[in-house]
């Protein structure tokens, strides 16, 4: 097993609850949705989700009701997902949402940041919205321990040419990488692709565990595995 020198890490089911997203952040997105849309549609970037959400729409449906249709099959098209990061921003900006994080995840993220770890985010969401979520999150601001962040944009999370994509984007070799997901499809195409994988198994969140990869209950459960260190009190 080559040592690991970068991690990749999925957020909703791995570093975050589903419940969050799934009972916070989704629901915040869907109620505000239309005023969003009446306050900010005439504004290039609202604009612009709103034109490729008309192209990616079925024939006779409008851009609104796309989006309503995207929300409810929790479908990771990249206008819901820019135009979700969009309406939390103010969210979080004001204090009506703060970014969940499992209690292991932050002094893991901390000790391997402080190793020399390189970390990266890869999730649906749009790069906005995980920098909002580490950087509002219940453990304070933890974006600056980031320094890649990728999303729909680089290509499906299911499909092993966007890990390719994204080691190449990092300048390092896929099995230096090591990716962290809940999700058993999402980490088969990372392992084609050459990277480490490690599936988060949280038992709040329900997790079907699959055992095509290692496996781990927790950020410190990974770093016993794969050699990264632990936190300092987790150590001593
Ligand atoms: C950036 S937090 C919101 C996550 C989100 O919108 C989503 O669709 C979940 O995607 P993930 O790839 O993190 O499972
Ligand atoms: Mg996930």
């Amino acid at each position: 097993m080559a040592p690991v020198s970068a991690v990749l890490t999925d957020i909703e089911g791995t570093t975050s609850s589903i419940a969050f997203v799934k009972e916070t952040l989704f629901p915040f997105a869907r109620e505000a949705l239309e005023g969003f849309l009446a306050d900010h549609g005439q504004e290039p970037e609202v604009a612009a989700c709103l034109t490729e959400a008309r192209r990616l729409a079925k024939p006779g449906e409008d851009a609104a009701a796309a989006l309503r249709r995207w929300m409810a099959e929790d479908a990771k098209v990249t206008p819901l997902k820019t135009l979700q990061g969009l309406i939390w921003r103010q969210g979080y900006l004001d204090g009506r949402i703060e970014g969940h994080l499992w209690p292991d995840v932050a002094p893991c993220l901390r000790a391997w940041a402080r190793a020399g770890i390189g970390l990266h985010v890869y999730s649906s969401g749009s790069v906005a919205a995980q920098k909002l979520i580490f950087g509002h999150s219940a453990a304070g601001d933890l974006a600056s321990l980031f320094t890649g962040f990728f999303d729909t944009t680089t290509g499906g999370k299911r499909e092993a040419a966007s890990y390719g994509a994204i080691a190449r984007n990092l300048h390092l070799p896929p099995e230096s990488i090591l990716f962290l997901s809940d999700v058993a499809e999402e980490l088969d195409a990372a392992a084609t692709a050459g990277f480490q994988t490690c599936q988060l198994v949280r038992e709040a969140d329900g997790t079907q565990p699959c055992d095509r990869h290692r496996q781990a209950v927790d950020f410190p459960g990974v770093a016993g595995l794969f050699g990264l260190p632990l936190p300092r009190a987790a150590a001593a």
